[in-house]
């Protein structure tokens, strides 16, 4: 058994990690941090773990994490940049599910984030945390820096294509639209019921910050000598809780193959990638609690133009579970542990 610590267990995120690793053969849940609620029984805020988990949030203090084998930063952007490297030091191995360590150039993070990196010499020891491009590197990382939601509904929905080489990389599209829970449990007045509960709008359609860490993901997946990935990003607010619908275009290069096969085949091996029968359309719902992202690919005849559906669950495959998965590479369990549930229905 090893110890885990979350840093930010009252959010959306954090909860979601507790649910996963309370279950995970292999993992005790020593440490839940909060500042607002520290002192308080974690099963008081959380009345489905009364019975299961025993412990209070704590305030996050170094040396008590530095306890745990592993620590997941489940904190706004900024928190793990600023708590983390007395952690590093100490030899703890990291997952954080912020922006913080994603991309790998300090000056264009600071550009979407809106400050100063806080740690730039921790930057270049991050692994970008997909385990369907990085599997080898999470498995011997001491810090695992967990994409975000959109980047990975977006990127398992393209990856196939650009590492193929098999469309035109300078005019993708990718529409997004995720569940409110996306935003996190701090009050906004935007995120009110009355205000998402019977609408649909786009958002940050100009310059979402998750683009350049989309695009970093596509451009290392590319061969050389190929134009660069550019993306036109658009991501929606869904008047639901969890789940992110990606509709990826692009431009097909070459003679026409079979798209859906050659998805297949590229995810035959792996346990949370779902590739649909040609001509199916995934729900959301069917990942809804899940660590599954499904995937269909459709060929519009007679165009050159191929559409990529994706659906995961943004707390889940788009963060806390994707975070689980990441652990267990890194420790050498079985990459699923904990993780096996379906998805809930309806
Ligand atoms: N929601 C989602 O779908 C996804 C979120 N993420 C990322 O995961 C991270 C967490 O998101 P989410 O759970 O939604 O956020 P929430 O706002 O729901 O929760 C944030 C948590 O962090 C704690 N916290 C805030 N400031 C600090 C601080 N300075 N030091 C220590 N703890 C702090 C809060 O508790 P307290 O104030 O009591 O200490 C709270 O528990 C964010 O970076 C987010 O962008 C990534 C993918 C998807
Ligand atoms: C609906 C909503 O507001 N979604 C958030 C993205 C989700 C998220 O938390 O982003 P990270 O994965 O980078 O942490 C947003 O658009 O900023």
């Amino acid at each position: 058994m090893i110890k885990a610590g979350i840093v930010g267990g009252t959010g959306y995120t954090g909860v979601e990690l507790l649910r996963l690793l309370v279950s995970h053969p292999e993992v005790e849940v020593a440490q839940v941090t909060s500042r607002s609620d520290a002192g308080i029984p974690v099963a008081d805020m959380f009345p489905s773990l009364r019975g299961i988990l025993g412990i209070n949030f704590t305030e996050p203090d170094p040396d008590a994490l530095a306890q745990c084998d592993v620590v997941f930063f489940a904190t706004p952007h900024g928190v793990a940049q600023s708590q983390m490297p007395a952690l590093i030091e100490r030899g703890v191995r990291v997952v954080d599910l912020s922006a913080d360590f994603r991309i790998r150039d300090a000056a264009l993070w600071a550009q979407w984030y809106g400050q100063p990196h806080g740690c730039p010499e921790l930057i270049g020891q991050a692994v970008y945390g997909l385990p369907e491009r990085n599997r080898a590197a999470i498995a011997e990382a001491q810090l695992v820096a967990c994409p975000g939601c959109y980047p990975t509904a977006t990127q398992l929905a393209l990856l196939p294509l650009l590492e193929n080489n098999l469309v035109d990389p300078s005019h993708l599209i990718a529409n997004a639209a995720s569940g409110v829970s996306g935003a996190g449990k701090q009050a906004k007045v935007a995120n009110l019921f009355a205000e998402v509960a019977d609408s649909f709008k786009a958002y940050a359609s100009a310059g979402h910050r998750h683009l350049p860490e989309i695009e970093q993901g596509l451009r290392d997946a590319q061969s050389e000598g190929q134009a660069p990935a550019e993306l036109t990003f658009v991501p929606h607010l869904l008047p639901m809780i969890r789940g992110i619908h990606v509709t990826a275009y692009a431009t097909l290069l070459g003679e026409p193959q079979d798209l859906t096969a050659l998805f297949a085949e590229r995810y035959k091996s792996e346990p949370f990638v779902d590739v649909l029968p040609a001509g199916s359309h995934p729900e959301t719902r069917s990942v809804k609690s899940s660590n599954m992202c499904r995937i269909s690919v459709v060929q519009p005849q007679g165009r050159d133009t191929v559409v990529v559906m994706s659906v995961i669950d943004n707390l889940t495959k788009g963060a806390s579970g994707q975070a689980v998965q990441n652990m267990n590479i890194m420790f050498g369990f079985d990459e699923s542990a904990g993780l096996q549930a379906a998805a809930l229905l309806p």
